[in-house]
């Protein structure tokens, strides 16, 4: 028997008193339904590549092709009864503009016994780096640059030190589209890692937690990394369709060799802090129940030895590379802008966000 319209218009409300949500797969099967069976065959324009979740809903829609509006009715109708009437459903896309943008508070800078420590403060979000956060990390280390701190220390609050880029960047997209976005991302991501290549003091990474992406490639940055022995070091470019930034495609093999940096760089393998300490990438491991104090006497007493003999011994052990380092940077930040416009990257994230989205 066919659905008619006052089925249909019974289901279209059943589905807003679902208790449980039916999940993403699910919910776009119900908008292409409705859709066909209101509208008929998809007839508007393909959102952007990067306007993700549009265009999960543009496809879903689209891929129904000439199916008849009253077949699409009817198997709306099916579709919803066959879901459980105790479900609740949240079908609604919350626009960007509604979403809750980080405050500044997702980065705390202190200054105390002559160590400026800056802090990533995002941790239910496993300080992934949102755009903010790269410019606010560019300007404290700009002024710890020129304050009367002896160190500057980068650290995580809670159970991470860092999850890497946040991947809800990419669906920012500015009025001139992909490809500005991408010669924006850039650019900041030049800029950015340039001033970890120019930092003129000694820089402590304090790694708390796992690290993913762009705060284990910097890492190859940093003068000392101590970590503790619950930490992780990831690098899942490829997995991303993403190449590798931060100076590490040069870091990397000169720190553990071609061989191991290439398991961790294009194969993303998954280092364990003593892992990462046997390879060079971290100078000390430390128990976790043991580490924030044993660090921290650590870092003190290294804080009181003369400031302008350990910046000035920094810049001898640093300065012969830094051209070269720049070099490196910007044409790593130009490979990734065209690695962002690529199907595999593109593929990749809107994968992640599918999973988190509220289609
Ligand atoms: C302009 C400069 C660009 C520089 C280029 C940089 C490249 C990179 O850094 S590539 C690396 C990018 N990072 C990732 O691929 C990590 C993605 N995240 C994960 O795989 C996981 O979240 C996890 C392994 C880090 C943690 O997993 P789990 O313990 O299961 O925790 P959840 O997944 O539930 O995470 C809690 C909460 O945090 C959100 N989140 C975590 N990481 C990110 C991230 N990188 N970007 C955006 N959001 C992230 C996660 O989605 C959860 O959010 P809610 O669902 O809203 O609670």
């Amino acid at each position: 028997m066919r659905a008619s319209q006052e089925d249909f218009e019974n289901a279209t409300n059943q589905v807003k008193l679902l208790k449980k949500d039916p999940g993403n797969e699910v919910k776009l099967k119900l908008y292409a339904l409705y859709k066909q069976a209101t509208e008929g065959p998809c007839n508007v324009p393909k959102p952007g590549v990067l306007d993700f979740i549009n265009k999960a809903k543009w496809d879903a829609w689209n891929a129904l092709g000439s199916l008849p509006k009253e077949t699409a009715r009817h198997n709306y109708v099916d579709l919803v009864s066959s879901l459980s009437a105790s479900s609740e459903s949240s079908i609604q896309v919350t626009p960007a503009a509604d979403r809750k943008q980080p405050g500044s508070d997702a980065l705390v800078v202190t200054s105390q016994d002559g160590i400026t420590t800056i802090t990533l403060n995002r941790p239910d979000k496993k300080n992934a780096l949102t755009t903010q956060m790269y410019h606010d990390i560019m300007l404290a280390l700009e002024a710890a640059s020129k304050d009367d701190s002896a160190i500057t220390v980068l650290t995580g609050n809670g159970d991470y030190y860092c999850s890497g880029n946040d991947l809800t960047n990419f669906t920012d997209i500015p009025p001139g589209g992909v490809e500005e976005k991408a010669r924006s991302g850039a650019v900041l991501l030049r800029d950015f890692v340039d001033r970890f290549i120019d930092f003129p003091k000694p820089l402590v990474a304090v790694v708390n937690g796992p690290a993913v992406g762009i705060s284990v490639t910097i890492l190859g940055l940093f003068d000392i990394v101590y970590a503790t022995d619950r930490a992780t070091f990831h690098t899942p470019f490829s997995h991303l369709g993403q190449s590798p930034e931060g100076c590490s495609s040069y870091t990397f093999p000169k720190i553990m060799g071609p061989s191991k940096a290439t398991e961790m760089l294009v194969f993303g393998k998954k280092l364990t802090a003593r892992e990462a300490c046997t390879q060079g990438l971290v100078t000390e491991v430390f128990p976790d129940s043991t580490f924030q104090k044993e660090v921290w006497v650590r870092l003190k007493a290294y804080s009181k030895l003369p400031p302008n003999a350990m910046r000035i011994s920094k810049q001898v052990i640093r300065n012969t590379e830094k051209e070269k380092l720049h070099a490196i940077n910007a044409e790593e930040s130009n490979i990734l802008r065209e690695r962002w416009l690529s199907d595999e990257c593109m593929n990749a994230v809107v994968s992640f966000l599918s999973k988190k989205a509220k289609l």
